[in-house]
């Protein structure tokens, strides 16, 4: 430690009594000694757990652990991805259980509702950063109310967005790409045998979790990007041109390094038919549009910058050619897709 000299007052702080708020109790015990863990997979109330080491990185031959919360996390989620300290057995031993004690501050969430009639905030996974919405181009036919739906909650996260368009054998993907260019958003297409470099390229490094709706070929990308995986890939059905609900939890599964050598983590999610914002507000929204934000401060109060609203600022925005009005456009759309009915 630095020492004082006689003109510093470095140690005033010392001796000075330290006020305490809230007194130390037995039931709030110290676990930051405790083994850390990084949440794979659930399953009934059983969460599979990989030991990280003290840095918090997890080695390629972690031990996996089976484990349960601990009663003292109460109603507390525990969800993929959560980095959480574990006590009890942590040998990972064939019919051993460790305990859940605590869950490490998530750097993001990414939620949804279920429906928008059910307020109730679903968490989905903790601390990735890269939001991978898988589209088809046909066959189930795309749908962009519910690509916008999924990129609203990717923004509302803090996750940067990508869109990955498969099936690129059944039909162009001209028109979807041109409609998301002004959003910035990365577009990689993909078909069966499709040389999947560049999208390896954009997972290197990063935690991504790969949303989309059942059917539209994510394990199969998945599987492409993970050799030796071999997650179950389901049919679409030939009536409703629906895929089948083959995956039921989320996973994160391991990237193996590319020729830079780095890996990165690949969350996959069960298919989802509807994707609710009832908890997301336009204000969230623009936190994704930094380009937009500025001239939001010129709206009348309570604007919520949509196609209908009255003198936003966003109007004289692009009238003036401060910004593109399919930026402007964007955005709106992005608004009008919280409020949407689901499907
Ligand atoms: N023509 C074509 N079919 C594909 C492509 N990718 C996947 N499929 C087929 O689409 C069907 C669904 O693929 P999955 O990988 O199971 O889809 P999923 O999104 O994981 O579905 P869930 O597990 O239900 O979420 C399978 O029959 C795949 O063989 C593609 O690029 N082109
Ligand atoms: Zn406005």
């Amino acid at each position: 430690m630095r020492r004082g000299g006689i003109h510093t007052d470095d140690h005033a702080g010392f001796d000075r009594p330290r006020r305490r708020t809230r007194p130390r109790t037995k039931d709030r015990p110290d676990y930051s000694g405790a083994d850390l863990g990084l949440v794979i997979t659930v399953d009934r109330g059983r969460y599979r757990c990989l030991l990280l080491d003290s840095d918090g990185a997890a080695d390629p031959d972690a031990i996996q652990v089976t484990a349960m919360k601990a009663r003292t996390l109460g109603r507390r989620s525990v969800i993929v991805g959560d980095r959480v300290r574990l006590v009890g057995d942590v040998s990972g031993d064939e019919g051993t259980l460790a305990r859940i004690v605590e869950v490490t501050e998530r750097s993001t969430v990414l939620r949804r509702t279920a429906d928008d009639d059910d307020p109730y905030e679903r968490p989905i996974v903790a601390n990735a950063d890269q939001l991978v919405i898988v589209t088809a181009l046909a066959d189930p036919p795309p749908r962009t109310g519910m690509i916008d739906r999924i990129l609203v909650a990717g923004y509302d996260a803090g996750l940067e967005p990508m869109l990955c368009l498969t099936k690129a054998d059944l039909a162009s993907p001209d028109e979807l790409e041109a409609a998301y260019a002004p959003l910035g958003v990365p577009v990689v297409v993909t078909e069966p045998e499709a040389d999947l470099t560049r999208l390896h390229g954009l997972l290197e490094g990063r935690i991504s979790v790969f949303v989309g709706h059942s059917g539209v070929g994510k394990s199969t990308l998945v599987n492409a990007l993970i050799p030796g995986l071999e997650r179950a890939v389901g049919h679409v059905n030939e009536v409703t041109g629906r895929g089948r609900h083959t995956s039921t939890s989320a996973i994160a599964l391991r990237l193996p390094p590319g020729p830079d050598g780095r890996g990165g983590w690949v969350i996959d999610t069960p298919g989802v038919r509807s994707f609710g914002l009832s908890h997301i507000t336009p204000a969230d929204v623009i936190k994704a549009f930094p380009d937009l934000v500025e001239f939001t401060a010129d709206c009348p109060r309570g604007c919520e910058h949509g196609a209908d609203a009255v003198d936003c600022a966003l109007d004289e925005a692009w009238r003036s050619g401060e910004v593109p009005r399919a930026r402007v456009d964007s955005f709106r759309r992005m608004v009008s897709a919280r409020a949407l009915p689901y499907d």
